[in-house]
């Protein structure tokens, strides 16, 4: 826990049953609650400067009642540009780390931050300290040489340390009281398979429960104030090595659901700057909807296929509790709502009631497509048996290579003698195997099977009611038709309600767009 220091206490005590800031009443939220009753994520779009650091904090304030706990994210693309320093240093001179341009980035996002927030002193030194830290441990991956997945996860950690402390400290600023927490301090613990982290449920949802307290104590404040946490999304504790771990790209909105499953709470508020999760890409369909309600699968499913809306596994606390309240209960609550859901909200946007996700089935009568997803950059593989027909164990030794290489693969389909895949597309790193990895993954075919590798290709996602498959087939071929695309696989189990298609990646765009009309004009 970062120091629970008041800094304007002077400010703050002055104005006890609520604050201001520049003649602005602030009210201190959910002041009369006993526990927390909701959780707020804030992704990097919402704390990427000053400007937008007030705005989150008067959304934390605009609903008084509501006691949340706040889950951040680092401030815009500072993941990003720790990871570009990060390969940097790795080839650089120790003397020229201190000059590598997103380092600088990031030191001047972060200054300017404390500066045009005004923030207390002591905060603003822990924040120097960290970024100090930073430096120092960029200089020691210049000098190995090396930069581990373990090393990475705890440079990347930065992002969300350095934003959750300047965070917390405009809150205490304009008499919020509220207090910073390193998410690996508070016992949220994870495996030690470092950049992607799995969450080890038991430990971590003891941990919270016992860490994350309503009340403290804070300097300036004469008594126990009901105070508003400001957690580290995406970060964790390797259970072994004790080292920082990370829960994946984007994972921040796993670490808000999580917290939610822990302390029992309703409802996980992930702020956005969309207006909920969308019927397509808004960047590839300006005119894409929000949609009012998805159960997790359809949450989950497209998350999965690439919309970067919600991490793909942010829905596995909401189906955790479903199971635990079947068990509490003896009743079956797949076809019932469970009092916990996930809103996705704009924080650009606060009037727009954003989006519904919840566990358990809802009314698909009125529905038959959901939205729809693109993922470009996906290398495909054909691969065709050296024998023809009756060659029993084809697709088992096909996997087997697969599994020998731990490479996972995504949409498949298959006859006897032959089957195309994509490779995992969900790589949460985002990292494209290489030229090497490649060769060798098709070398490995040999004396089995001919493989063709194809890159540049993008899935499209239909995520449909199931039930009513033949039209959204029809009328997605139609289109395809009518634009002269060629499908190159398409995939679609029988229960599942995604249908996916491979199409070449110059026309992916295109064809969204052309889909989206027919489906949702
Ligand atoms: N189906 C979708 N619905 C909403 N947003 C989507 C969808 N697909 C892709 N996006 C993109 O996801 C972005 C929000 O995700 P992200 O930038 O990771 O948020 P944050 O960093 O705030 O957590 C939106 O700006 C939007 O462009
Ligand atoms: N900062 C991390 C974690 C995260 O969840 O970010 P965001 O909420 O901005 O997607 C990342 O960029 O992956």
């Amino acid at each position: 826990m970062a120091m629970a220091h008041a800094s304007a206490s002077s400010e703050a005590t002055k104005h006890d049953e609520g604050v201001v800031e520049g003649g602005h009443p602030l009210l201190c939220p959910g002041k009369a609650q006993e526990r927390f009753t909701k959780v707020y994520k804030f992704g990097g779009s919402s704390v990427a400067s000053a400007e937008r650091m007030k705005q989150v904090a008067k959304i934390v304030c605009l609903f008084e009642e509501e006691a949340p706990i706040v889950v951040l994210s680092a401030m815009g693309k500072t993941t990003n540009n720790l990871i570009i320093a990060g390969e940097l240093a790795v080839e650089s001179k120790s003397s020229e780390v201190k000059d590598l341009q997103p380092l600088r980035e990031i030191k001047e996002l972060h200054e300017r931050t404390l500066d045009e927030l005004q923030i207390d002193e002591e905060t603003r030194q822990e924040v120097m300290d960290l970024l100090e830290e930073l430096g120092q441990l960029l200089i020691g991956v210049s000098l190995l040489k090396d930069l581990t997945p373990r090393s990475l996860d705890s440079l990347v950690s930065f992002g969300e340390r350095l934003s959750t402390r300047i965070f917390a400290g405009y809150l205490r600023s304009v008499g919020v009281p509220s207090v910073q927490h390193d998410a690996f301090e508070l016992g949220i613990t994870t495996t030690d398979q470092f950049t992607n982290g799995d969450l080890l449920y038991k430990e971590s949802i003891d941990n919270i429960r016992k860490n994350l307290k309503r009340t403290a104590k804070l300097e300036g404040w004469d008594n126990l104030v009901p105070i508003i946490p400001i957690v580290t999304g995406f970060l964790g504790q390797g259970s072994k090595t004790g080292a920082i771990t990370t829960l994946g790209r984007g994972g921040s909105d796993l670490t808000a659901t999580f917290i939610g499953l822990a302390l029992d709470i309703d409802e996980v508020v992930v702020w956005k700057d969309v207006d909920g999760v969308m019927t397509t890409d808004p960047r590839v369909v300006p005119s894409a909807l929000p949609i009012p309600m998805l159960t997790v699968d359809e949450a989950a499913e497209l998350a999965y296929f690439g919309a970067t809306v919600l991490h793909p596994q942010s829905m596995q606390p909401l189906l955790e509790k479903q199971r635990m309240k079947e068990i509490e209960t003896g009743q079956d609550f797949d076809k019932e709502y469970i009092d916990f859901k996930v809103r996705v909200r704009n924080s650009y946007n606060t009037e727009a009631p954003g989006s519904i996700i919840c566990a358990g089935a809802r009314d698909m009568s009125d529905t038959l497509l959901t939205s729809m997803v693109l993922k470009s950059g996906v290398n495909m593989l054909d691969i065709v048996s050296t024998r023809m027909l009756g060659q029993y164990g084809f697709l088992a030794k096909v996997f087997g290579v697969f599994e020998d290489l731990q490479i996972s693969v995504d949409v498949v389909a298959t006859s006897e003698v032959s089957v195309s895949v994509t490779l995992d597309i969900s790589k949460i790193w985002a990292r494209d195997l290489d030229e090497d990895e490649l060769s060798k993954l098709e070398n490995s075919f040999d004396g089995l099977a001919t493989v063709k590798l194809r890159t540049n290709r993008t899935i499209i996602s239909m995520i449909h009611n199931s039930d009513q498959s033949s039209e959204v087939l029809a009328r997605t071929f139609r289109v395809l038709g009518n634009l002269g695309v060629n499908a190159e696989m398409i995939s679609k189990g029988a229960f599942k309600n995604n249908l996916a298609i491979i199409v070449e990646e110059s026309v992916g765009d295109r064809c969204l767009q052309e889909l989206h009309k027919e489906f949702f004009s």
